[in-house]
């Protein structure tokens, strides 16, 4: 628990194919209460870049795994491809990001997706709030876990009470 409670809103949107990145953002979503936030977390085919229009007071956390070669899941799809054909300024936007991949599977494609979101976002003005986490979920029991702990590092940095 922190000592320092905020209310800040954390949207997480998630990409997911098989289920592991949802279930990863899921447990950030928990762990974001007991941080203090005031978390949602939905599927990126739920919203649309519409959800940047709370960006003044939201801070983003996009948690994506990667299909195909280097692919972004099905249901991450449509809001990136109409964040394409209509961008729009994203410079109150910030963001953290999480990517799950196989790297002895797909080494030249590792984490892609979350490689696509990070270009695309930055393209537009977005800031990325630290570096982010990228989870070989083949060599990784836990990735909710492994997770979890970036996500209370990430906070105690990038938490609304560290912000003015
Ligand atoms: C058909 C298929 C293609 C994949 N392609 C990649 C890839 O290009 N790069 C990568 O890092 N991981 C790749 N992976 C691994 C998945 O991203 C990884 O297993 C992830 O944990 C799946 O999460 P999900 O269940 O949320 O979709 C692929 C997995 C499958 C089944």
């Amino acid at each position: 628990m922190t000592t320092t409670p905020s209310t800040q809103p954390l949207m997480i949107l998630y990409g997911s194919s098989g289920g592991t990145a949802e279930s990863v953002a899921q447990a950030l979503g928990m762990e974001a209460s007991d941080l203090g936030w005031s978390p949602t977390v939905q599927a990126l085919d739920t919203v649309d870049p519409g959800v940047f229009d709370a960006a003044a007071e939201t801070t983003f956390l996009f948690c994506t795994s990667t299909t195909g070669a280097g692919d972004l899941p099905e249901n991450a799809r449509r809001f990136f491809e109409t964040l394409e054909q209509q961008p729009r300024y994203l410079g109150s936007v910030r963001y953290g990001l999480l990517g799950l991949g196989d790297e002895a599977g797909h080494p030249h494609t590792f984490c892609g997706a979350a490689h696509l979101i990070d270009e695309r976002l930055q393209d537009l003005g977005a800031q990325r709030l630290g570096p982010p986490l990228l989870i070989d979920t083949a060599h990784s029991d836990q990735p909710e876990t492994v997770a979890v702990e970036w996500l209370r590092a990430w906070s105690a940095t990038h938490g609304a009470a560290t912000q003015d």
